[in-house]
């Protein structure tokens, strides 16, 4: 099926299918790209309270002048602010200079001290998800979605058992060396979209130099990160989110080529023999949290 330009939300808002990554997008040039990105066709930027990056990312978004209602802005909440999560959103607003977000996600199902160096063990991220959904009941002027990320299939149960508030997203990790099956599926099946983090497989990604990518790359007339980003629009129930703060590839990342049913297949089959995460969830000291090439 052709690729998709926005994805619905069980809000009924409309997310625009390829935004802007910002992990390691420093302050200095992180402003730049995010007005770079939005003066050249995006709507759809991705930060963190993690990147410690949000007041530039608010500056890019105000040097570009875009109206505010034609961005979608997501940020999360940092693995050390579950206790205080109406504090951690005012804080994200704030640094972010904006009234509101479209999306605030829970960025690990895993509480963490202070510095997050540590796990913290007297706080379940069950909690935070009540927070967060007792927030956005009380402020839906401040948040219009909250969702997850780095959520596996067990976990995501636990929470929909209890949920009154069915996550809008849960944003993982997607690439052709993590192409996460159980859990794509069933975020489908309940109505949650995707959210394709590490796309071209992150930093110094061996998926550039993959040969079936480099194959299609040249067959379309694109770059290897074209054919990485387009695998996961082309997808429909999946956004997407490339990095990067090289003005020419913030650009040429958003050409989207549509790929046949058997190409995709192909891509998807690079998980079978060179399989790879670029952010393991035991980085968090919360072990494999439910996915099964750790548990
Ligand atoms: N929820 C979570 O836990 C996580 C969320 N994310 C989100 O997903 C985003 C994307 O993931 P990320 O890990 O950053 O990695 P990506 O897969 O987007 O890869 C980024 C890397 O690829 C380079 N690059 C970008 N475009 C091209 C191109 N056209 N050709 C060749 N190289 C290119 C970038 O370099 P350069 O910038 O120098 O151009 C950078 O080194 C993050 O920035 C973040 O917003 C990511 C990880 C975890
Ligand atoms: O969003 C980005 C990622 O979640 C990142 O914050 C973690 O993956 C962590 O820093 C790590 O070291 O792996």
């Amino acid at each position: 099926m052709p690729a998709s330009t926005s994805v619905k939300l069980n809000t009924g808002a409309e997310m625009p299918t390829i935004g802007l990554g910002t992990w390691k997008s420093a302050p200095g040039a992180v402003e730049l790209a995010v007005e770079h990105a939005l003066t050249h066709g995006y709507t759809h930027i991705d930060t963190a309270a993690a990147y410690a990056n949000e007041a530039e990312v608010g500056k890019g978004i105000a040097d570009s002048k875009i109206p505010r209602e034609k961005l979608f802005l997501t940020t999360k909440l940092n693995n050390n602010n579950h206790k205080d999560v109406p504090a951690a959103l005012d804080a994200s607003l704030k640094a972010l200079n904006t009234p509101y977000l479209d999306l605030w996600l829970m960025h690990w199902p895993a509480p963490m001290n202070e510095d997050t160096t540590e796990p913290i063990h007297d706080h379940d991220w069950l909690d935070t998800w009540k927070s967060m959904e007792a927030v956005y009941a009380a402020h839906p002027e401040k948040v219009k979605a909250i969702g997850v990320s780095n959520f596996s299939v067990p976990y995501l149960e636990r929470l929909l058992a209890v949920a009154t508030v069915v996550p809008a997203v849960n944003q993982i990790e997607l690439h052709p060396s993590c192409t996460q099956p159980e859990v794509v599926e069933f975020c489908t099946k309940k109505g949650i979209v995707l959210t394709a983090y590490s796309p071209l497989g992150s930093d110094n990604s061996p998926l550039l130099k993959n040969e079936v990518v480099n194959g299609l790359a040249t067959k379309y007339g694109v770059q290897p990160a074209n054919v990485l980003v387009s695998l996961q629009a082309n997808k429909k129930n999946v956004t997407v989110l490339p990095k990067s703060v090289t003005n020419s590839r913030i650009e040429s990342n958003l050409k989207v080529i549509d790929l046949t049913d058997a190409e995709i297949a192909e891509l998807q089959k690079i998980d079978e023999t060179a399989h790879f995460r670029a952010c393991k969830p035991t980085w968090t000291g919360h072990g494999g949290l439910g996915f099964p090439d750790f548990d």
